[in-house]
């Protein structure tokens, strides 16, 4: 991956990040090339993980310039790490921690920061946390976390909307996980592996986003076996050092530049792929018709000359994933044939299909149960991303539509998409943010 790439991207992003409109003329093809970021998903337990290092210094080669990304490094700032270069190279030191509460201004920014709760347990003996709450796709519950860490020997209080956990020790436990969870996995890991004795989590989360963060824990000095299965075991150690730690590919960033290349009639090389991640959306979007192919670690895709319907059920990995549903509903939106989508993880994901519907898309919602009537004739209008993923099926929606698509809330989208604006852009549409 080329690194002074990352560096123009930056810029691009940081002075794009406080516009909050996203104006897109659609119909052109999206044809050329796109290099995929480093995953949001990975680096934020990973930078959650930088809390457990007893010394020395965290390497990170290149991490994606995100929103989620700076609020977990104010997070981990806030609690006494000095965060001594910015994307997309970081270097984290841990010299100390100091306190035990992050603040609620950051906290309520992303859900993600219960990831240092585990971490400062270990480390502190003490957290407070403002509960993450509820947010657009559903209600998101913490239970699993907490039930772990209960087992683990912690106490945890929830009072005023905040957590207070404490314990003298965390102590090995077998925690048997109710739903695979990606956070709760993430959560327990970093609670195991600083713990005294065993910890083994039994269906724990396969995503490959748990196997680098494993990688990450090891690197430190951990041990963790069995991440990517169903049962993961962690041995407690009593001290981790710092290490140099590379992100995998944005599997989810991947998804939606294939998507957009197939709603658009479009041609593109995807650079910086990892195709064993990317399984279940390349097999749903072959059954599509659109075409696939990937070589190492370039995929190159290609739009049919109709899309087929497909009937999609989202699924913990190594299913299809959740966060891909919402683009793939816009992309069903110009099908000949009608789809059904079932979305499996959470209660609440169809928010993108009001707005998709006044953009002239067809879609009936029942329950967890969308039917997407094909071959809309989509137009440009006024929409608003109400999370990051419906934002992103807008952006698919008006890049197939005829005319001009206002987006607001473009600022869910800066959650997750590294310089979308700029990528697309070079891979021919027609978009500006104001
Ligand atoms: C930062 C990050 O990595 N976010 C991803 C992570 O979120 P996150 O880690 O929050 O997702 P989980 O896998 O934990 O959640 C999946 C389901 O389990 C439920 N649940 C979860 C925890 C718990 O304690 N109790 C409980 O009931 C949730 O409400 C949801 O219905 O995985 C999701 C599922 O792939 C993705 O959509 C998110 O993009
Ligand atoms: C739901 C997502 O992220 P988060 O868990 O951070 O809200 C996502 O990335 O689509």
């Amino acid at each position: 991956m080329d690194k002074a790439s990352y560096s123009m991207t930056e810029v691009g992003a940081t002075s794009s990040i406080s516009q909050n409109k996203i104006i897109i003329q659609g119909g052109e093809p999206l044809k050329g090339e796109v290099v995929i970021s480093p995953s949001k998903n990975a680096v934020l337990p990973i930078l959650a993980a930088c809390l457990l290092q007893h010394e020395g210094q965290t390497v990170i080669p290149i991490a994606p310039n995100l929103t989620d990304v700076q609020t977990m490094i104010s997070v981990i700032e806030h609690l006494g790490l000095r965060v001594k270069s910015k994307p997309p190279s970081l270097l984290i030191e841990n010299a100390g921690i100091q306190g035990n509460e992050p603040p609620y201004k950051l906290v309520r920014k992303m859900r993600a920061s219960i990831l240092v709760l585990a971490p400062l347990l270990a480390r502190q003996g003490r957290a407070i946390i403002a509960l993450p709450g509820g947010c657009a796709i559903g209600t998101r519950p913490i239970d699993l976390h907490l039930k772990g860490l209960s087992a683990m020997g912690a106490d945890l209080q929830t009072r005023e909307g905040k957590i207070e956990a404490k314990c003298s020790e965390l102590t090995g436990a077998k925690i048997y996980l109710d739903f695979p969870s990606v956070g709760a996995t993430e959560t327990l890991m970093m609670a195991g592996v600083l713990a005294r004795g065993v910890t083994m989590i039994e269906n724990a989360a396969l995503e490959p986003e748990i196997v680098n963060l494993a990688q990450f824990l090891n690197a430190m000095g951990g041990k963790v076996q069995g991440a990517g299965t169903n049962v993961i075991r962690i041995e407690g150690v009593r001290y981790l050092r710092g290490t140099v730690q590379p992100i995998i590919p944005d599997r989810i960033e991947a998804g939606t530049y294939m998507v957009a290349t197939a709603i658009t009639g479009g041609e593109a090389v995807l650079r910086n792929i990892e195709p064993d991640h990317l399984q279940s959306i390349i097999f749903k979007l072959r059954e599509t018709g659109t075409e696939v192919e990937c070589e190492s670690s370039k995929l190159y895709v290609k739009a049919p000359e109709t899309l087929r319907p497909i009937q999609l059920r989202t699924m913990p990995y190594p299913g299809f994933p959740t966060d891909m549903q919402p683009q793939f509903t816009a992309l069903l939106t110009k099908a000949q044939g009608t789809s059904l989508i079932v979305e499996t993880i959470f209660e609440n994901r169809f928010l993108h299909v009001n707005e998709l519907l006044r953009m002239g898309a067809r879609i009936q919602v029942e329950g967890r149960t969308a039917v997407v009537q094909g071959l809309s004739r989509l137009w440009g209008a006024r929409v608003r991303a109400t999370d990051l993923r419906a934002g992103a099926a807008l952006v698919i929606a008006a890049l197939a539509a005829c005319g001009k698509t206002e987006i607001t809330g473009s600022d869910h989208i800066d959650r997750g998409y590294e310089n979308m604006v700029a990528k697309l852009s070079a891979m021919g549409a027609s978009v500006t943010r104001r």
